[in-house]
């Protein structure tokens, strides 16, 4: 598991080593493995070390000092090292060190900002470590305009790599929320763990890789910020079916979605729970939609009656609805009202009461949870979500109580606990018609699986209310590498909704194979029928 954190959470966990007078090892600890990841990637690249030429540009604070520090120690590799320095002065020991190793230094206050980005734009490598987790907003005067300058001269005549310090310069280490200008970064590498702001859009789309070096402040963490489910996660919750397992103590999930005018939701909906080890998929809706169903999906038990009468584990309703689907809708109610474990996605969601609760999974993209968030009161339209998603997901988990899963190129999942999970498994290909219908039926099936217990879920501390966006974010991540993997299988090409169900099951056994290589497994996440 990634565990991120705040950057006021990371400072608190230096605290007691800057007490103890080790700041400047601490501060030697990042730069050195800054400094090592920078020849990594020239290596990797089949890029000379000895001769390669290095920007670093550094502002006046500590992060400016890790940059400094670190571009001393590539100098005496032999590396061309110049730095800019941003504010007009440096982290002073850091940038002794730097000047002894042979570094040339600009003061950018002092030279012409065209001739420095022209410069940095034929660098091999570019660091960028201008602001740290101590900067307020983004980049401001003269160091804007290099920035701006230097994106616009990469983007003409671009050249090497660009590694970011910490965190890229005018990227909120808390949020994601950004500021132009960014300068985009190949890598960035993050000191003592991952900052919250590097797993959430847009922050995500400048960091790069994201690579964390390990600075000796690692026991003093509190209870991350953000988390993100890596493989040995996703293997260990995943639910596998007990010897005598029937398809009843395994999990039914009732699906209420598909209308006339978009029947094919309710097909990819089923295909996407079937693909995800429910026991049963039991759907309810009009018959001509009920029909195509069938056709597509023989395994579903398809029925036109009431909530009530269909016995299941969890629901999940809403997908390819609108807002005249009144029977429909008034399933969805009735699911919602059950107190089963719920997910509701699209055409449901502005069907729902105000305060729901965590075992109810909402599965807005941007544009409708600004539309879900303005009948709360709210004032963000889609870009302002779009711009601060960590904190729009955070905003709507605790304004309905339910467990909010923000869909995009990272999925963020917001319990109304607080905890919070960024996936971001899958590609670009995933933005396809009836993808989220896929998602919304994975993700009612592990619902369906999960079961009355916690248990399972303990050894990544999650709490009982906490358990509803784990089981979201592991169908996040199932449902993004099954994708990936589909899309792999056409050597990167395009996939459409129905591929990626059909890519669900060798996912689900690739990342249980690599996790547990030794054979399958044999715990069991059974339950009887409640
Ligand atoms: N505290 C420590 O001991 C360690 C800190 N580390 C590094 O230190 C960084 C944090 O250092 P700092 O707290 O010095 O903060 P920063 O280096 O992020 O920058 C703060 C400095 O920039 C100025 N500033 C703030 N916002 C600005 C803006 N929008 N535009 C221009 N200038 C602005 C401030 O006045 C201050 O001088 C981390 O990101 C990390 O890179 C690492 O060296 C590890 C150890
Ligand atoms: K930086």
């Amino acid at each position: 598991m990634i565990s991120a954190f705040t950057g006021t959470q990371v400072r608190a966990a230096e605290e007691p080593l800057l007490a103890a007078g080790l700041g400047d090892v601490l501060m030697q600890r990042a730069a050195h493995g800054l400094a090592n990841a920078i020849i990594t990637e020239l290596r990797a690249r089949g890029r000379r070390i000895y001769g390669a030429r290095v920007v670093v540009l550094a502002g006046k604070g500590n992060n400016g000092g890790d940059g400094l520090y670190a571009a001393a120690f590539l100098a005496a590799r032999g590396m061309r090292t110049t730095a800019v320095l941003t504010s007009g002065a440096g982290h002073p020991q850091a940038l002794a060190a730097f000047e002894r190793a042979g570094g040339r230094t600009h003061d950018l206050a002092g030279a012409a900002p065209g001739g420095l980005a022209a410069e940095t734009a034929r660098a091999d490598v570019v660091i960028d470590a201008i602001l740290g987790t101590g900067a307020k907003g983004g980049l401001r005067g003269s160091a804007a305009g290099l920035v701006k300058a230097i994106v616009e001269a990469r983007r003409q005549a671009g050249h090497g790599f660009v590694v970011a310090c910490d965190l890229p310069s005018g990227v909120d280490s808390d949020t994601g929320a950004a500021v132009e200008p960014v300068l985009a970064a190949d890598l960035t590498v993050t000191f003592g763990a991952a900052k919250s702001g590097l797993l959430a859009d847009p922050g995500a789309d400048y960091s790069g890789r994201v690579h964390v070096v390990p600075i000796g402040i690692e026991d003093n963490f509190p209870r991350p910020s953000v988390r993100r489910l890596e493989s040995a996660d996703i293997a260990g919750l995943l639910p596998g079916p007990a010897r005598r397992a029937h398809k009843y103590s395994r999990g039914v999930l009732g699906v209420v979605a598909g209308s006339a005018t978009y029947p094919g939701a309710a097909v990819l909906a089923c295909r996407g729970a079937l693909a995800a080890g429910v026991g049963m998929v039991r759907y309810l809706g009009p018959p001509e939609v009920a029909d195509l169903v069938r056709q597509s999906c023989p395994e579903v038990v398809c029925s036109t009656g009431s909530v009530a009468e269909n016995r299941v584990q969890a629901w999940l309703v809403g997908s390819g609805l609108g807002p005249d689907d009144h029977d429909q809708l008034a399933r969805a109610r009735d699911a919602i009202d059950s107190g089963l474990p719920t997910v509701a996605d699209a055409g449901a969601l502005p069907a729902l009461p105000d305060r729901l609760a965590p075992h109810v999974v909402l599965t807005p993209h941007a544009g409708e949870l600004a539309t879900l968030l303005q009948r709360l009161g709210g004032t963000e339209d889609r870009a302002a979500i779009e711009a601060a998603t960590l904190e729009a997901a955070r905003d709507a988990a605790a304004r309905t109580g339910a467990t909010v899963l923000l869909k995009g190129a990272s999925t963020l999942v917001a319990a109304p606990s607080g905890d919070v999970y960024s996936q971001a498994d899958g590609t670009p290909w995933l933005a396809t018609a009836g993808s989220g219908d896929v998602l919304a039926g994975v993700i009612g099936a592990l619902l369906a699986q999960a079961g009355p217990g916690v248990e399972h879920l303990n050894e990544l501390a999650v709490d009982g209310d906490g358990r509803w966006a784990a089981l979201a974010a592991l169908g996040a991540a199932l449902h993004g590498k099954a994708g990936r993997a589909a899309s792999d299988a056409n050597s990167g090409g395009p996939i459409t909704a129905g591929v990626i169900a059909s890519a669900i099951p060798g996912a689900w056994g690739k990342v249980s194979m690599l996790s547990n290589p030794g054979g399958p497994k044999r715990k069991s996440h059974s339950h009887p029928l409640r």
